[in-house]
């Protein structure tokens, strides 16, 4: 989308893939990889898709529609290209960023770079002991691919979000025998009551019946302030879990630990301070009430044996896969790999808010640190989030690029000088 926004505005922009086309990071995944959220959030900026697509997509329609959009929008896009270094010349206000493109090496001269892999890292794996002893196999969330024969194998799900409910849910699927693993609670909203009563007014069939469109609806979300929205968000929670009490109350009599946030205020806040934490319902809540996906909560992982994960408090489950559903390494560590070490520490956390409660510690900063604005690192922009978040602060992201290839100032409220001053 920055890729997009960027052509529009005339500034020359490569883009740079470690896969070979466009939309194979989702072709990769899981073949029921689907989008929890509704087709009108996921509009890509200047081409909607089809009034026909499905309210909720498979991964592969996606891909393809992204190996389209990078035609028709005729996008400098370099597949098999994986950036392999990145080092800023403060003198010349030029970085040199290294490339291995199909084997030869190739070094770009920007003045601008925009990492933008996703609000996440590389996939995380704890490291507990004796994993190395396991007999059978053992995947990352971010590689399991849904076409092994595992039915009828006892697989431990370690993890408890999205990641390791879909997953749960596609094992099940296949004939396998998941059991999930939840350390801590987690926030679940029910992906068809959430559309029905959160994202209505602005992201469905009658909105646009209504005089709504996506530019709108994006300007309308986007213009309240987070603090606020914090506190907006309170009394629909409320609500959800009062219209889906039964639905609550069977997830968690079978020991589900369940949140609605710390302050109550849900799916968004949650997704804006931590990346992290809750499961958009699509079918596996039901699975694991019913007890189709196993579930052993409070726990955590004391060691693996050579077939059996060992529980924090003592239980010992037979097992013949082991899933890590354990989420993801910070972006600060991806940028840190990228760039340096010293570059990541200067430019700090990235995503969160500053709000104080759990993972995303304060001071209280307003916006998502370090994302769409300058930041501490001269000529650095960092991009990513849901597609909604991505097709409207593209704009603003591609605008400061635009301007500092004009020799326009764009300062920004409350941020370091030295960001501003690039
Ligand atoms: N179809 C879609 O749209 C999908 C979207 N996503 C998105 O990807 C993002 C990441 O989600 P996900 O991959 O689920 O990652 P999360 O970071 O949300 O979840 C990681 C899970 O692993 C657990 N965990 C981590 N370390 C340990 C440990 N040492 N022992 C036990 N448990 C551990 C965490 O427990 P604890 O909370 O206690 O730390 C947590 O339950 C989210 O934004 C999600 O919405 C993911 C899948 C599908
Ligand atoms: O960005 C939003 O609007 C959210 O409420 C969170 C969210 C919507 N769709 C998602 C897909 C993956 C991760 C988070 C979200």
């Amino acid at each position: 989308m920055i890729g997009a926004r960027l052509a529009r505005l005339g500034v020359p922009a490569i883009i740079l893939e470690r896969r070979a086309r466009p939309g194979d990071s989702w072709r990769h995944r899981y073949a029921s990889l689907a989008t929890h959220d509704p087709v009108w959030m996921n509009h890509l900026p200047y081409i909607p898709f089809p009034s026909h697509w499905p309210t909720y997509f498979p991964k592969d329609k996606l891909a393809d529609w992204l190996e389209m959009y990078v035609k028709v929008m005729e996008l400098n896009y370099w597949g098999g290209s994986a950036c392999t270094g990145a080092a800023y010349d403060e003198g010349e206000g030029v970085w040199r960023v290294t490339v291995d493109k199909g084997g030869a090496e190739v070094t770009l001269r920007p003045r601008q770079l925009v990492l933008a892999t996703g609000v996440h890292g590389a996939p995380f794996v704890p490291d507990f002991p004796g994993a190395a002893s396991f007999k059978g196999p053992q995947v990352h969330s971010g590689n399991y691919k849904g076409d092994e024969e595992w039915e009828g194998l006892r697989c431990v799900v370690i993890g408890s979000n999205n990641s390791a409910h879909d997953i749960c849910h596609d094992l099940w699927e296949r004939g396998a025998l998941p059991t999930m693993i939840q350390r801590t609670s987690t926030h679940v909203t029910r992906s068809a009551v959430w559309q029905d009563m959160y994202l209505k007014p602005l992201y469905s069939e009658e909105a646009l019946a209504s005089g709504m469109t996506t530019d709108k609806a994006d300007m309308i979300f986007a213009s309240i302030p987070y603090r606020v929205h914090a506190v907006l968000d309170v009394p629909t929670y409320t609500a959800m879990a009062k219209r889906d009490a039964p639905f609550y109350k069977r997830l968690t009599d079978v020991g589900f630990l369940l949140d609605f946030g710390e302050d109550g205020s849900g799916l968004f806040m949650k997704w804006l301070r931590r990346g992290a934490g809750f499961y958009i319902d699509t079918g596996a809540s039901d699975l694991i009430s019913s007890g189709d996906i196993g579930l052993k909560s409070s726990v955590g992982v004391d060691s693996i044996g050579e077939a059996s994960v060992k529980l924090t408090d003592g239980t010992v489950l037979p097992a013949d896969v082991i899933v890590y559903a354990t989420g993801w390494a910070s972006l600060s560590d991806s940028l840190g790999k990228m760039t340096s070490p010293e570059v990541a520490g200067k430019v700090g956390r990235c995503w969160g808010l500053g709000s104080n409660t759990t993972g995303d510690p304060g001071p209280w900063e307003g916006e998502l640190r370090n994302m769409y604005k300058p930041t501490a690192q001269r000529g650095l922009w960092i991009f990513g989030g849901s597609f909604m978040q991505c097709r409207f602060y593209s704009q603003f992201l591609a605008l400061q690029v635009k301007a500092r290839m004009e020799g326009l100032h764009t300062p920004v409220y409350g941020g370091p000088e030295v960001a501003t001053a690039n």
